[in-house]
């Protein structure tokens, strides 16, 4: 008899024909992440939540730490339950939808943030934190991750220009469902409601300090995640240490996710298009196929500015996006041929005689 419904966690009939086919047996023993602590993982499976690590051979033919397990992952396991010891996670199961960004510091690695997630919900502060140049990355890359993006603006309660920010946002996240939500008002949360549905998984991302672990343990009716005071400035301070997957009571799955402090731009090529396509659109019409809609004749970027269609703010955040994610790629071409160098140098010096 299973203690848990796995369903309630998000698996799917076809979750589970791919358990199959990747393990070869008929009855495989499948979990899904919760939560990380550097290479240990809690793990929900069917006889309940146990302790997990990675496989050697998942670590070794890993080729970046996206090919690890994130939370959020369906993952394989070697037992149903921990009692014996940790359970050996030997396969991370395809994943539906990835946050991903680029790892803290120097390495252009890319990490899976959030895995499987239905809706990002990608939430900004009313007060303080708002800033609608962040808010067009972040809904660039929830599109390039695969998840439908919902804008939850926070704090609202302390907010005096609800309505003028409001229209804001909706001026940049055309065909995005925007709402505006309190965690300090009885009945401030109301409107999420609908988008947490039983077995369906919604992510939480946003900057540090917006609110998102407040808002987990309002829809928990309990505190299970820690939260912390914002800093005196406002500014807010790097409070989460560990993400998490919850249940909720009413079903429903949310993640809280590390404040993107460090949020890489990676490859957002595609990302970009579905985050701007009302710019991308007007290239078509442009007189020259190849404009690059700086000063040329008949230049349809240019006219939809005239015609206040478009706005400059938003032309402009389209072409700095644009550059950072050309310099990104650049950056990791200048990387590649650095390391090409560096080889052809160590191997002609490995042939050098040695001196006695
Ligand atoms: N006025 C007001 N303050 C809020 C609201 N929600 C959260 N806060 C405050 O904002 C601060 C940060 O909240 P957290 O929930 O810890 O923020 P977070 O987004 O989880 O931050 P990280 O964990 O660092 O990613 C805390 O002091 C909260 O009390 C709200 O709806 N209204
Ligand atoms: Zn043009």
């Amino acid at each position: 008899m299973a203690a848990v419904d796995l369903r309630a966690y998000g698996m799917t009939d076809a979750i589970m024909q791919r358990a199959r086919e990747a393990s070869g047996l008929e009855d495989p023993v499948v979990g899904r992440v919760l939560s990380q602590a550097h290479e240990l993982y809690r793990v929900v499976g069917e006889q309940g939540e146990l302790f997990a690590e990675a496989a050697g051979k998942l670590r070794h033919a890993a080729r970046s730490a996206a090919d690890f397990p994130a939370v959020g992952d369906f993952v394989l396991l070697d037992r149903a339950d921990d009692a014996g010891g940790r359970a050996i996670v030997s396969q991370v199961l395809p994943r539906t939808s990835a946050f991903v960004r680029k790892a803290a510091g120097a390495s252009f690695e890319q990490q899976v943030v959030a895995a499987n997630i239905d809706t990002a919900f990608l939430c900004m502060s009313l007060v303080g934190d708002f800033n609608l140049r962040r808010l067009e990355r972040y809904l660039a890359l929830a599109w390039e991750g695969g998840a439908v993006p919902v804008v939850v603006l926070t704090k609202a309660d302390a907010c005096e220009s609800l309505g003028r920010r409001l229209r804001a946002v909706q001026s940049v996240a055309f065909g995005i469902d925007v709402l505006a939500v309190s965690s300090m008002e009885e009945g401030g949360c109301e409107a999420v409601r609908p988008y947490l549905q039983p077995g369906r998984t919604v992510a939480l991302l946003g900057s540090s300090g917006v609110g998102k672990s407040t808002l987990v343990n309002r829809l928990l009716g309990e505190d299970v995640l820690e939260t912390r005071d914002v800093r005196a400035d406002g500014r807010g301070r790097h409070a989460t240490t560990r993400r998490q997957l919850v249940l909720l009571p009413g079903g429903g799955l949310v993640m809280d996710t590390p404040g993107m402090r460090e949020l890489g731009l990676g490859d957002v090529t595609e990302g970009l298009e579905q985050g701007f396509a009302d710019v991308e659109r007007l290239f078509a019409s442009c007189r020259f196929s190849n404009c690059t809609h700086t000063s040329e004749p008949g230049c349809a970027v240019y006219e939809a500015i005239a015609d206040g269609e478009l706005s400059e703010r938003r032309w402009q955040a389209y072409r700095k996006l644009k550059a950072e994610a050309a310099f990104a790629e650049d950056k990791a071409g200048y990387l590649a041929q650095k390391e090409r160098k560096y080889k052809e140098i160590s191997k002609a010096v490995r042939r050098l005689p040695v001196k006695r």
